[in-house]
């Protein structure tokens, strides 16, 4: 019949998550395997095209990103019926982006050890995938999905019964880097510029010399976002004045946290710690079991 195509084969189509100029992206469960997916259905580009080359990028870079705690992880893709359709880990806590929305209205923040929490954990994810030479170039709110683990959701009256053996620390809630749509190689970079709010003002010079340092720039920028429910500039002197290092301290968050966040938004990229160095920084590590 018409719609014999392998996503309709595979799947049943749960709801839609997303809508973007990219395509649309649908929760999914694999009538097969049982388990559920989000998966991402947009028109295939035209050949040769900017669109292609993303589309190509993204597929490319989950490949090479195997399996990581903190970077959505990739399952399948492939072409149908005038449509592309990449198979990703579906999160289910929405992004970080809907949180952001969601705490300006309520009023509600991040507290400091939640945010050294969301920090450390994107800081893992970027270490894993400077690791591998690449480069993510659109980190922000919007690209940071969260996972509830399911195990955590039970309710205080249950208790969680202790376990025996010594039990892996598993945390309740998991941040995980997503959209790999702008990912290019760190060495051979063809740069496709993210979102301008989290942009550093060194990539609009096109000086692609230390594209890492790009993406701790904006990962900076996510996490003063978060910490300070506040909108972002697009451009004007406030943007302008963010990239002079003029960032002005979060009230509710620690001298050190301020002092590391400014750290990671440098004008000079040089002068912005690497991800491997932010990973062992003292007010991001767990504190030593005391
Ligand atoms: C809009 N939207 C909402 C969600 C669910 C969050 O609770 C979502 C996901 C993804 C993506 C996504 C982003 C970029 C490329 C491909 C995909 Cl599937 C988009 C998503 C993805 O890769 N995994 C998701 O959970």
């Amino acid at each position: 019949e018409i719609n014999t195509s392998r996503y309709n084969e595979e799947f049943h189509e749960v709801c839609k998550l997303g809508d973007g100029e990219f395509g649309s992206v649908f929760k999914c469960l694999h009538r097969l395997d049982g388990c559920t997916y989000a998966i991402k259905k947009s028109k295939t580009p035209v050949a040769g095209s900017v669109y292609e080359r993303n589309a190509l990028n993204e597929v490319y870079a989950h490949a090479v990103l195997g399996k990581h705690p903190h970077v959505v992880r990739y399952y399948s893709a492939w072409a149908e019926n005038d449509y592309m359709y990449i198979q990703n880990e579906y999160c289910n806590g929405g992004s970080l982006g809907d949180i952001v929305e969601e705490n300006k209205k309520t009023k509600r923040r991040f507290s400091e050890s939640d945010l050294t929490q969301l920090l450390f954990q994107a800081v893992l994810g970027l270490r894993y995938i400077h690791s591998q030479n690449l480069v993510h170039l659109d980190i922000k709110p919007g690209n940071i999905f969260i996972h509830r683990n399911p195990k955590f959701l039970a309710s205080p009256e249950s208790g969680l019964e202790s376990c025996e053996e010594e039990e892996e620390f598993e945390e309740a809630v998991l941040y995980k880097i997503g959209d790999l749509g702008h990912v290019t190689s760190a060495a051979n970079p063809v740069v496709e510029e993210g979102d301008c709010r989290y942009l550093p003002k060194e990539l609009l010079n096109d000086d692609f010399d230390h594209l890492t340092k790009a993406d701790i720039f904006s990962l900076g920028l996510t996490i003063y976002e978060v910490g300070g429910n506040i909108n972002l500039p697009k451009n004007g002197e406030l943007w302008h004045s963010i990239r002079r290092g003029e960032l002005p301290a979060l009230p509710n968050y620690s001298v050190e946290f301020n002092a590391l966040l400014r750290s990671m938004v440098c004008e000079d990229p040089y002068d912005r710690p690497s991800a491997v160095t932010l990973a062992q920084h003292p007010v991001l590590c767990p504190q030593e079991k005391k």
